[in-house]
């Protein structure tokens, strides 16, 4: 597999994923600073201030491309996209169709991001990434907590532009942490175990959360009720990628998610929301996938299909 990481500031470009009975690890990721109103850790909102390294691969950094969308944020924050191929030196940037250089720092591997604020490092080279030009660190590398604190910092008093509102909050909050092990993670659980077992298991949770939020969806448009929330931005881009890579590379093919109605109506809802379509790049999520995990598809070949009914 080709998953690297740092080790006391050093790249490596192996690391072990999985525990002794083959399931998979993800560790926690390291930044977790906040932006607020008040500025209390030092970061404050600021159109022009603040970066965002991101992959259209990636579902966790689709999350902040999504809000930053939503909240009409693409002046005042800056973006770069890495290369959709993910190889023994991680991600990169790349002048291939659909990326974005960094013109912030100027590096060509993300790695370099993590040097520059920690030359020790130990850890995950990760996307999203939410960089202050100002004091030149990560502010944050959590997609959950970066769509969380760009949704309350800007425009959080238009309705039109809040996507955690105070009464919903509580709601959203348990919902994101209920689809986050047997869906978001559920899919890299299944797609990464080592063991038949920690395989089943993770497929068989993987689906049951499924046919639970059909059966929801099935009596409201939304996870949290009747308006688009961060949980719904949370589910929705798993979901988006679910047909065209979990089903197949992952093995998550009991059900495509175009065989729920209630679900694929859901993400072709949130697919045609104003500003989200611009979001998705299939182009640079099969390449990433089927490219870059050599141990599950050795011949690095992207599969043409499918043509998926949105
Ligand atoms: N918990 C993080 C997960 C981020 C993450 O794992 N991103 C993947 C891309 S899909 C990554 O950069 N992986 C590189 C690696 O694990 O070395 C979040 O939600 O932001």
């Amino acid at each position: 597999m080709a998953l690297g990481q740092l080790v006391n500031g050093q790249w490596t470009s192996k690391r072990q994923q999985d525990d002794e009975q083959g399931r998979f690890l993800r560790p926690p990721t390291r930044f977790r600073n906040w932006m607020t109103q008040e500025g209390e850790q030092g970061f404050t909102p600021e159109a022009g201030r603040y970066h965002l390294y991101v992959s259209y691969a990636c579902p966790w950094a689709h999350r902040t491309l999504i809000m930053r969308a939503l909240k009409g944020l693409e002046q005042a924050i800056s973006l770069s996209v890495v290369d959709p191929y993910m190889g023994v030196e991680g991600w990169f940037f790349s002048e291939a169709p659909g990326c974005i250089p960094d013109t912030v720092n100027g590096t060509t591997y993300v790695r370099d991001l993590y040097l520059k604020v920690d030359p020790q490092m130990t850890g995950r080279v990760t996307v999203p990434i939410l960089w202050d030009k100002q004091q030149q660190t990560i502010v944050n590398n959590e997609s959950r907590e970066i769509i969380r604190m760009l949704d309350q910092a800007f425009f959080a008093e238009d309705p039109q532009r809040n996507f955690c509102p105070p009464d919903l909050q509580g709601r959203i909050d348990q919902t994101i942490d209920a689809i986050y092990q047997p869906i978001n993670n559920g899919v890299y659980r299944a797609g990464f175990a080592t063991t038949q077992g920690a395989y089943e298991d993770a497929v068989n949770e993987l689906f049951a959360a499924l046919d639970h939020w059909e059966s929801v969806l099935q009596k409201q448009a939304y996870l949290c009720g009747d308006r688009l929330t961060e949980a719904d931005i949370c589910l929705f881009t798993t979901l988006i990628r679910f047909d065209a890579v979990y089903y197949g590379h992952f093995k998550c093919n009991r059900r495509h998610i175009w065989d729920y109605p209630h679900l694929w109506d859901y993400v072709k809802r949130i697919y045609h929301h104003p500003g989200i379509s611009e979001t998705c790049n299939f182009e640079h999520i099969k390449a990433h996938y089927y490219r870059s995990h050599d141990a599950i598809n050795p011949t690095g070949i992207v599969p043409v299909g499918p043509e998926l009914p949105l």
